[in-house]
Formats: C-alpha cells, structure tokens, sequence
C-alpha cells in the first residue's frame, strides 16, 4: 500500500556544516492526539485528531488491516485514496491531506466537518424552504460537477454522506463505493492492458449497489452505474429537502426497488412548481435522457445562483 498519494510536512534543520535544509517529514501517528469517535464503518473507524504541532482539528479514517484482507476490501481502499487524490481541489468534498500506517492500520487524515450530516439536520427542522434547498442543492450540484469533470462517480449520494462544515458549507464524503472512469486531465495512461484487474475492477463496479432509497434504477436493471446515476440520486435528494423523506421508501428494500424501476411516486400538495419540474427531469428511468448538469444549473429552480467560486464564498441561508 504506497503512500504515494500522500502530502508531507517539512522541518527545518541545519546541517553539519551549519546550512540550513528542510527535511520532508512524513506525519505519523505520534503527530496527532486522537478524540471521539465521528462514525464507524465496517472496516474503519473515522475518529477526531488534533495535529500536535499545528493543533488543527482532523477527521481521521482507521483502517484496519486486517479485516480489510480478510474482507478482500484491498480494492476499495485503493479506490477511495486515489479518488481522495483526485478530488482534492473542491471546498464542497472532504479533502485528504496525509495518509501514513503503522502495523495494525492504514491512516487517511481527512477535513473535519464539525456540523454533522445534511441529513441530521434536515431531521431536526423537518423539512427545507425553497430558498435553504437551492442553496444546498447548487453547493451539491456543483460538487457533482467537479467529481464528474474528473472521471469520478460517487454512486451513494445521499443526504447522510453531504456533511456540513463549521460555516453550513457542504463537504460531500465516504468515497469508498466511488467508481473511477480514466481520469480526463491525465494523458492516456500507458500502463499495459491487464484482462485480470479489468474484469476484477468491472466484478467490483458490478458488484456494489448503494443506498437502496438513493440507488438509480439502471443500477438495479442493468448493474451499471453511469455518471446520470448521481444525478438521479441529486433529484431524491432535492425532494428529500423539501418533504423531509425521500420520494422512493416502501417497508422493506425490494418493494423500495420495485417503486424505482415502476417509477411509482407522488408528490405531496404545495410541493413548488420550479422544484417539481427539475425533479420530474432527473428522476427519468432512461439515463441518457435526465437533465445533464449545465441543463440543471440553468433550470429555473436555481434562477438566481451564482456558481463557482462564488457559491462558496456566501453566506449559508439560516436553516428554517
Ligand atoms: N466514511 C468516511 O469516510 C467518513 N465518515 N465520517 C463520519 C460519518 C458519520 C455518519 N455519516 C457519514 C459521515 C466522516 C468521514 C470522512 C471525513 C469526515 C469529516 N467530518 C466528519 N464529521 C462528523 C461530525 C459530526 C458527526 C459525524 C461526522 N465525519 C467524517
């Protein structure tokens, strides 16, 4: 497991002839003092750590080796540290900043989202106006975007997975299940074509569905997911926002699939109009005929978004 992804510190040092140089210091787990615990996964635990010298706030990711060689789950966590690697530009994704191990467990040193989950949220206040669901909605979109611009799938967008950071900005997380297409921005990679980890990776890319509210009926059809998969799971969400539940959720998760491919929801009376035309375009059983995103950034519901880099710099709506 190389750390090549990893960003190091540097100290400062003189040498024996008394020049100053600067040694690439690579953090361990000594460099941090850990706190509470943030969640668990199956094969990781995501607790609180204080860098020592810097005395900044981390989310770090636990792994255990072991399970995760036990659990054959050596893939998942390769794809998970090379799609953090991707996505470290965005304010609305949780950027990766170390990564280190010792004997027992890998490391991924994380941002830390003190505002929880979108989800926590939502539950507490029921649902949200329209103006604090095109605020969250565009933050998400635009995220979306990003991942999308880098050949990156999400494939479990759900509103437990969209944290919230020390100023309601959004941090999207968990890109364990994420499926990576090549990246764009590298030149075609080189690397030999190996039949063995194509048909594993696709094995993998099958194999995983998500969040049985969230998941896109051609995952459940025809086991694919395509970057319209996220944009489907976009459209639950936003309804999600604006009743409080998502629009697909039946006693159990087959009936819950069975709704999906049949299409089979309703909308409550005062739902707005704006919002259930967009819905009504993402939640498209063929993939290739759901809005794409610069159709969704121009729709009418997000009338009055400024996007970019300005999104970001706003202040969040106070949630109501
Ligand atoms: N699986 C992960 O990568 C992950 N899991 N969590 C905690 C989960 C709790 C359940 N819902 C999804 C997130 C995190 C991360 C990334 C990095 C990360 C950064 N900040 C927080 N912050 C939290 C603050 C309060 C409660 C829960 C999480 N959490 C995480």
């Amino acid at each position: 497991w190389k750390d090549k992804g990893a960003a190091v510190g540097v100290r400062e040092e003189i040498d024996a002839n008394g020049k100053v140089i600067y040694r690439q210091v690579k953090k361990g787990v000594r460099d941090f003092v850990f706190g509470r615990t943030l969640g668990e996964g199956s094969y990781s635990t995501v607790v609180l750590g204080t860098d020592r010298q810097t005395l900044k706030e981390y989310a770090v990711k636990i792994l255990d080796k072991k399970h995760i060689i036990k659990e054959k789950k050596i893939k998942y966590v390769n794809i998970e540290k090379d799609t953090l690697n991707r996505l470290i530009e965005h304010p609305g994704i949780v950027r990766l900043y170390y990564t280190f191990q010792d004997s027992s467990s890998l490391y991924y040193v994380l941002d830390v989202a003190s505002g929880g989950e979108l989800l926590g949220v939502l539950k507490k206040i029921g649902s949200f106006d329209e103006e604090c669901t095109r605020f969250y909605g565009a933050e998400i979109l635009d995220a979306i975007e990003h991942m999308h611009n880098r050949g990156v799938i999400h494939r479990d967008l759900k509103p437990e997975n969209v944290l919230l950071d020390d100023k309601m900005h959004i941090k999207i997380t968990d890109f364990g299940t994420a499926k990576l297409l090549p990246d764009p921005r590298k030149p075609k990679e080189t690397t030999p074509y190996d039949p063995a980890s194509q048909d594993e990776e696709s094995t993998r890319a099958r194999s995983f569905v998500g969040t049985a509210e969230y998941v896109s009926p051609e995952l459940l059809t025809d086991k694919n997911a395509c970057k319209a998969s996220d944009l489907w799971a976009f459209g639950c969400i936003i309804y999600q926002l604006l009743t409080g539940r998502p629009p697909f959720k039946a006693g159990n998760e087959y009936q819950t699939f069975q709704k999906i491919v049949s299409l089979d929801y309703e909308f409550p009376p005062g739902f707005p109009p704006a919002a259930r035309d967009l819905v009504e375009r993402l939640l498209v059983l063929d993939p290739q005929r759901r809005l794409s995103i610069e159709h969704i950034k121009n729709h009418e519901f997000f009338d009055g978004i400024q996007w970019g880099r300005g999104l970001w710099k706003m202040k969040a709506p106070r949630l109501k």
